[in-house]
């Protein structure tokens, strides 16, 4: 089952920052117009369906019954969330997976995106990342929690795919940012968070802004709608790679990712680190020739994507719609 022959699609998530890319991409492509020929895309919030409860998910999934689903719900944060609440990134995360992926072959769905995340590789594995260091060697320490649920959800996507037959598989995002991120000061990840301290720190005129650690992790970012763009084209393929990384296969240190938070947001004061607050991973970058070798690679550039990012964020803090969970 390919996307485009599918008549019901489910985007899990739907109000997340990936979630609700992916729906504007399906939409833009007017998948809108099938509706015609009776195509949906199915969404559910969390009141109506908890995906960790995997009852609730077996019903939701035998009442509407999806042809394909792209899964983006996930309990998601910055290191500072990962680190302080592990069990809830372990077993929310891997609650979600099971339910979902094992709903999705008790009512035979004929295509099941995963999605994962690069901390699912060995903390010191070689740079740039291939898929083939899973499982190599131990994880970062302040995401092995959340790391753990995600080699769970894309090896039982590998499992059902060998032994039933399943169109089940992975893709394994490096970090992201875009429209509709998580701002909060202390739970998001490093660009909204520093969007949002450069931005109040320009307001107020504070002469410098601080970042977490010592500013030399390096950390490769993708857009949040080239990664829809690429989920999309991973639901188009007829034998997907099991698990593939999507990134840029670019990185920079922190140091210089802030100095293009503040250029982009216009603030001329100092940047000062903060030793004390972790590092997490010391470089993260993923090799994309897998990804490339099936045809998609990144459009936007983390200076276009940045400035794309601050207007939204500009006009989500306007109309008060800003997410800071
Ligand atoms: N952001 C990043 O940098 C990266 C993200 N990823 C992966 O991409 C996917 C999407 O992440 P992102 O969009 O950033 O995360 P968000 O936090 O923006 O969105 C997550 C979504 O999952 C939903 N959700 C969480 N728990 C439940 C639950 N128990 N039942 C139903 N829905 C639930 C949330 O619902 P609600 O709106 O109600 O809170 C939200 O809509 C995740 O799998 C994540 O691991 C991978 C690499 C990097
Ligand atoms: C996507 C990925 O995200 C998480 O891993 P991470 O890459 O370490 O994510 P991060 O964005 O929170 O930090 C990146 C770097 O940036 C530094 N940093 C500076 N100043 C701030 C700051 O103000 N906030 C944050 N969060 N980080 C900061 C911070 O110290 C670190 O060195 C995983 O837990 C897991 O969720 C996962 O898969």
């Amino acid at each position: 089952m390919k996307l485009t022959t599918a008549k019901r699609i489910f985007v899990a998530g739907h109000r997340g920052m990936v979630g609700s890319a992916v729906c504007r991409l399906l939409d833009q492509r007017k998948l809108e117009q099938r509706k015609s020929d009776g195509v949906e895309v199915l969404t559910a919030s969390r009141s109506e369906l908890d995906l960790t409860d995997s009852a609730s998910t077996l019903s939701y999934f035998q009442k509407h019954r999806p042809d394909v689903v792209i899964f983006a719900a996930a309990k998601v944060g910055g290191i500072v969330a990962n680190k302080t609440y592990p069990v809830e990134f372990l077993s929310d995360n891997i609650l979600m997976a099971i339910s979902a992926i094992r709903a999705a072959h008790q009512t035979d769905v004929g295509r099941f995106l995963f999605l994962g995340s690069t901390c699912i590789y060995p903390r010191d594995c070689q740079q740039p990342i291939q898929e083939e260091s899973l499982l190599t060697g131990p994880l970062e320490p302040t995401n092995e929690a959340y790391a753990l649920a995600k080699i769970s959800g894309l090896k039982l996507c590998q499992y059902y795919r060998s032994q039933y037959g399943s169109m089940f598989h992975s893709a394994m995002p490096t970090n992201l940012y875009g429209p509709g991120d998580n701002y909060h000061p202390e739970h998001s990840h490093v660009l909204p968070a520093l969007i949002r301290r450069f931005h109040e720190a320009k307001l107020s005129g504070a002469p410098s802004v601080t970042i977490w650690g010592t500013g030399s992790p390096r950390r490769e970012f993708l857009y949040v709608e080239d990664l829809a763009d690429a989920l999309l084209h991973l639901c188009e393929l007829d034998d997907p790679p099991d698990w593939v990384n999507v990134g840029t296969g670019i990185d920079s240190t922190i140091l210089e990712v802030s100095q293009m938070v503040a250029k982009t947001v216009g603030y001329e004061g100092k940047v000062e680190t903060d030793p004390s607050r972790p590092d997490g991973t010391p470089v993260k970058c993923t090799d994309a020739t897998r990804l490339h070798a099936t045809g998609w690679k990144h459009q936007v550039s983390l200076a276009e994507g940045l400035q794309r990012t601050y207007q939204s964020f500009l006009n989500e803090t306007q109309s008060e719609q800003l997410r800071s969970v």
